[in-house]
């Protein structure tokens, strides 16, 4: 796993920084979209973190969890590109997406979690809420899976984090 901070955006690939203005125009683009107004238009969005991962396969997985534990509003939005040509549903590794039920329960059915698989197909992108509306997990990976992560947040919270983030001597 490789998180890109900022300032090494430009030594990415063309075809990838492309890939990231495209990804911007449409995520940023969800703002003006009338069936995302009420949700999303108190937000002023911006593009915070950019990881690159790999699962190495050999049942590689990542347990249930929130991309935004603390609530802060810095990821409001994940979205993850995949890059794995010749995927296929036995090479596992889907993700499982736990979202809130329409009743307001927490994906959860009394019997067990009720997952939806999304498999990380080449060049498929995926967006969803990155609070606690969508517990996710990786399933085992049994090949190479390869993926670019981005998160957007509230442009005031991205500067809380960032802030919080500074070692002290770096401070004014
Ligand atoms: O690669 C994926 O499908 C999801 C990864 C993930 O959940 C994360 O990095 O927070
Ligand atoms: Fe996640």
């Amino acid at each position: 796993m490789k998180w890109i901070p900022a300032e090494d955006e430009g030594l990415l690939p063309l075809h990838l920084r492309r890939c990231l203005q495209v990804l911007d125009e449409l995520i940023l683009g969800l703002q003006g979209c009338s069936l995302l107004r009420g949700l999303l238009s108190e937000r002023d969005l911006r593009r915070w973190e950019i990881q690159a991962t790999c699962y190495p396969g050999g049942g590689a997985s990542y347990s249930r969890h929130i991309d935004d534990q603390t609530g802060s509003g810095a990821r409001v939005l994940t979205a993850i590109m995949y890059l794995n040509p010749g995927w296929t549903v036995e090479h596992g590794g889907a993700l499982r997406v736990y979202p809130k039920q329409p009743d307001g329960s927490m994906g959860f059915d009394g019997e067990g979690w009720r997952g939806y698989d999304v498999e990380p197909l080449h060049n498929r992108l995926v967006v969803f809420w990155s609070d606690n509306r969508v517990p996710h997990e990786v399933k085992p990976a049994h090949a190479e899976r390869f993926a670019i992560s981005v998160w957007y947040g509230d442009a005031a919270a991205i500067a809380e984090a960032k802030e919080a983030e500074r070692p002290i001597t770096a401070r004014p």
